[in-house]
């Protein structure tokens, strides 16, 4: 052990906090997952937010921790400074109380169409929240494929990469080289100085992005300090901070419901042929679906027009007492019709049975749901589900698992 000289600085005893953002489907919680089984993670406390009436992302993070608060929000950059700062006071009055384990570090993931500014501002600025907890960073995923429009058409994830102190360069596998160049030049731009990691499937070591004490406000691009500036000038004058979502269209949520089962391959080519004629306008899709002899649900996901395969849960998540075994499919939307929003629930409320969807698929080559009609679908671990947009999870606080849990 090394001896404290007494000349260093004080060490500092507020929690360490890093906010974990990227544009909807940058791989976030596929991150989380691989993160919450490594040992270095024992004590970390996740705050996860989402967007959409209906949660899903946590339903889709591992629930490794006996510990879980739940808070009430929307979107964290439009509530941040009601939400964020009860989040975390309701963590600091339950590790005050002793209710839980001591959390050594918090890791904040936000909405995919989260302004971070918000974010950090409140983490820096709030007197509450500032006296106790400090922002250690922020890691920001962009997609390595889709990554450069994205850039292009949204507002919030040029905003998340110039917040950025690490660029996680998510789904290379996906990309060719051309869109990685493509991405590059638009983050030469936008934030040169934060260096870039490729992760693959969320696979990083966890030094390497937490506990680096990266914050270094002062760095940040031009743009991005007329944001912070605009925020401070809002906060100042009691306003809400102007976030990203004011300088263009607002995304919309939607939200199916499938009350029966639904034969697979009519859902996978209804779905198909709705990316194909909406994608650009779908920001994302995902859900839980009932699929007809399948005794456990599927979690479907799409980012544009771009399906991932289906991953099978083990078995229906909780809704308060009991199992809700809905089907639900939450779509984030920009500048989308009214009338093409009808289209989709009706295509979804009227599916084809197995056969008809197959003659169909034969002539749709092109078709982006091909990866789901012959899937094998695996199965994930565990999961946790409850209603509320905000959650605390403790992870693995107390002694860790093997590292072997990790692969
Ligand atoms: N091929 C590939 N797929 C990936 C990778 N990382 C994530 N994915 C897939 O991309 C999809 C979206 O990933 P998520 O982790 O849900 O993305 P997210 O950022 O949490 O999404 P939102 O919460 O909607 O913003 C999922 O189907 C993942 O399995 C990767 O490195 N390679």
């Amino acid at each position: 052990m090394t001896e404290h000289d007494p000349t260093d600085p004080p060490i500092d005893p507020r929690i360490p906090v890093t906010v974990l953002t990227g544009f909807l489907g940058a791989g976030k919680t596929t991150l989380l997952n691989r993160l919450v089984t490594h040992p270095d993670m024992a004590g970390t406390a996740l705050l996860i937010n989402e967007f959409g009436a209906v949660g899903i992302d946590h339903q889709l993070v591992e629930q490794v921790g006996e510990t879980m608060v739940l808070l009430e929000s929307g979107c964290v950059c439009c509530t941040v400074r009601g939400d964020l700062v009860a989040a975390l006071e309701t963590l600091h009055d339950k590790l005050a109380r002793r209710q839980i384990p001591q959390v050594r570090r918090v890791v904040i993931e936000t909405t995919g169409l989260a302004d971070p500014i918000p974010v950090v501002w409140t983490l820096m600025e709030q007197r509450y929240v500032a006296a106790r907890f400090r922002c250690d960073g922020v890691v920001t995923l962009v997609d390595t494929g889709l990554g450069a429009e994205q850039l292009d058409r949204n507002e919030e994830a040029r905003r998340q990469v110039g917040m950025a102190d690490r660029i996680l360069l998510t789904k290379a596998d996906l990309a060719d080289r051309s869109a990685r160049e493509q991405l590059d030049a638009r983050l030469d731009v936008l934030n040169p100085s934060a260096p870039r990691l490729v992760v693959t499937h969320g696979e990083i070591e966890p030094r390497r992005i937490l506990g680096a004490g990266l914050y270094a406000p002062g760095s940040l691009p031009a743009e991005v300090e007329r944001f912070v500036a605009e925020t401070e000038a809002a906060a100042r004058a009691g306003e809400a901070p102007p976030s990203a979502h004011g300088a263009q269209a607002l995304p919309v949520s939607f939200t199916c419901f499938f009350n029966h089962q639904v034969p697979w391959r009519g859902f996978a080519v209804a779905m198909g042929e709705i990316l194909a004629k909406y994608g650009s306008h779908l920001l994302r899709v995902k859900g839980l679906m009932n699929v007809a002899g399948l005794g456990a649900p599927v979690v479907v996901q799409c980012v544009e027009q771009v399906a991932y395969p289906p991953v099978r849960l083990p078995r229906w998540p909780k809704e308060g007492t009991r199992f809700d075994m809905r089907g639900r499919l939450v779509f984030i939307v920009r500048n989308l019709p009214e009338a093409a929003i009808d289209d989709i629930r009706r295509r979804l409320a009227d599916l084809p049975g197995d056969a008809v969807a197959l003659r169909a698929a034969a002539t749709a080559p092109l078709l982006p749901t091909r990866c789901w009609l012959s899937a094998r679908m695996p199965v994930q671990g565990r999961s946790s589900f409850e209603t509320d947009a905000w959650h605390i999870n403790s992870v693995r606080l107390g002694k860790g698992r093997p590292a072997a849990a990790a692969s």
